[in-house]
């Protein structure tokens, strides 16, 4: 384990947003850990607890473009940034930074998949080679060697924990896996938009990106993976009116012989020993408020009436294991720190 009197300098690219505050809220009570820039765009210059008064007072630096950050200072840079802005930046750091990117531009490990999904070619496609995805619990081996660690997006992250055990298990089948999906607003960023307006998102919710969303192939390429050829899903997320929480209702077919009870005893087979992802028992289903604000994933198995049929219920804080939380635990897995440091509070209930 990595010397924790020694600290570790990191920087956040996108200290301006929900990630980056959650970040730092995360980071300020980590011990090996010291801020040693923040950065934004339009609102570069301001002091912290000019953008996020809970920020304040709290001696963080003050917000600086990117272009001033001085490298040689920090060990770690978080990427907190749009889609399609990051593959440039991280090309173009010093080589001895670690880099964990929170942005869905070192995902897709296939150029091409990137380009039909996103709109426009991969900017680093050498890069793209040693990244690793960060799915912590089911990648611990490939980030901990990894120089640049892709955090896995909110949707994925709460879909693949429950999913990919089962399929590499072939206790489910490849085809037919159904994810409907809900998020709170804060998934959607801080930039002002309006489908994001309290009035179009209080007293009511949607579905949006209906058969068409950016983490269906991102979902697909993992489950792949896991079952060792194509799987196609449905997915469709909706927008709900909360803050923060993010929960997924996936409907499986089982193998033939295999029933719920098997589905559960495996899952907690499977995550037993692991801070983070818990199985509730037989009847007990899960809910946002169970891991809100906190890196957990909590995952319930029900029988479905349909014949094979089982239903998964998982859920997370899309801030925190589905973004931050599980961007710091994977700086602590590249850098041989205790894996929970930093994030191993339990979620503010109710
Ligand atoms: N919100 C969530 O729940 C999740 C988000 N993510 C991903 O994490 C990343 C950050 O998300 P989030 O924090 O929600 O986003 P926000 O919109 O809240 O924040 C974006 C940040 O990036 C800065 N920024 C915007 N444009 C540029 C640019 N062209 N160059 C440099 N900096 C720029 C903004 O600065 P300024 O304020 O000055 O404009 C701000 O600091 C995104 O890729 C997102 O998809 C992943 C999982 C979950
Ligand atoms: C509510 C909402 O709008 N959510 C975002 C997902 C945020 C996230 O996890 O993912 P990325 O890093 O891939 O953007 C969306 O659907 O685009």
């Amino acid at each position: 384990m990595a010397d924790v009197t020694t600290k570790i300098r990191t920087g956040i690219l996108g200290a301006s947003g929900y990630t980056g505050a959650e970040l730092l809220r995360l980071l300020l009570r980590h011990p090996a850990v010291e801020i040693g820039a923040l950065t934004a765009e339009r609102q570069a210059g301001k002091p912290m607890g000019e953008v996020f008064p809970h920020l304040g007072r709290l001696g963080l630096p003050d917000l600086v473009k990117i272009e001033d950050v001085s490298w040689d200072k920090l060990d770690l840079v978080f990427c907190a940034l749009p889609h399609g802005t990051t593959q440039e930046i991280v090309a173009g750091l010093p080589r001895n930074l670690r880099v964990v990117d929170l942005s869905a531009d070192f995902r897709l490990t296939e150029p091409e998949e990137y380009k039909t999904w996103y709109g426009h070619e991969h900017r680093a496609q050498d890069l793209q080679k040693e990244v690793a995805y960060g799915l912590t619990e089911l990648n611990r081996q490939g980030v901990r060697k990894a120089r640049v660690v892709a955090n896995p997006g909110c949707y994925p992250t709460s879909a693949l924990l429950p999913l990919m055990p089962l399929l590499l298990d072939n206790l489910i089948e490849p085809g037919g896996i159904i994810i409907d999906a809900k998020s709170g607003v804060s998934g959607a960023g801080r930039d002002a938009k309006q489908a994001n307006l309290f009035t179009e998102v209080s007293e009511g919710f949607n579905a949006y990106g209906v058969g068409h969303h950016r983490h269906m192939p991102e979902i697909e390429q993992e489950l792949r993976l896991a079952a060792g050829r194509p799987v196609t899903v449905s997915f469709t997320p909706h927008l709900v009116p909360m803050n923060r929480g993010m929960l997924a209702t996936i409907y499986v077919k089982m193998a033939d012989g295999v029933t719920a009870d098997d589905l559960r005893a495996a899952l907690t087979a499977r995550y037993e020993g692991e801070a983070f992802v818990g199985v509730t028992p037989a009847g007990v289903v899960p809910a946002t408020r169970h891991v809100r604000g906190s890196n957990h994933c909590l995952i319930g198995v029900v029988p479905d009436r349909t014949p094979r049929g089982a239903i998964l219920v998982s859920v997370i804080d899309n801030l925190v294991k589905g973004a931050s939380g599980q961007a710091v635990q994977n700086m602590n897995v590249m850098l041989g720190l205790g894996e929970t440091t930093g994030i191993d509070g339990v979620a503010m209930f109710p």
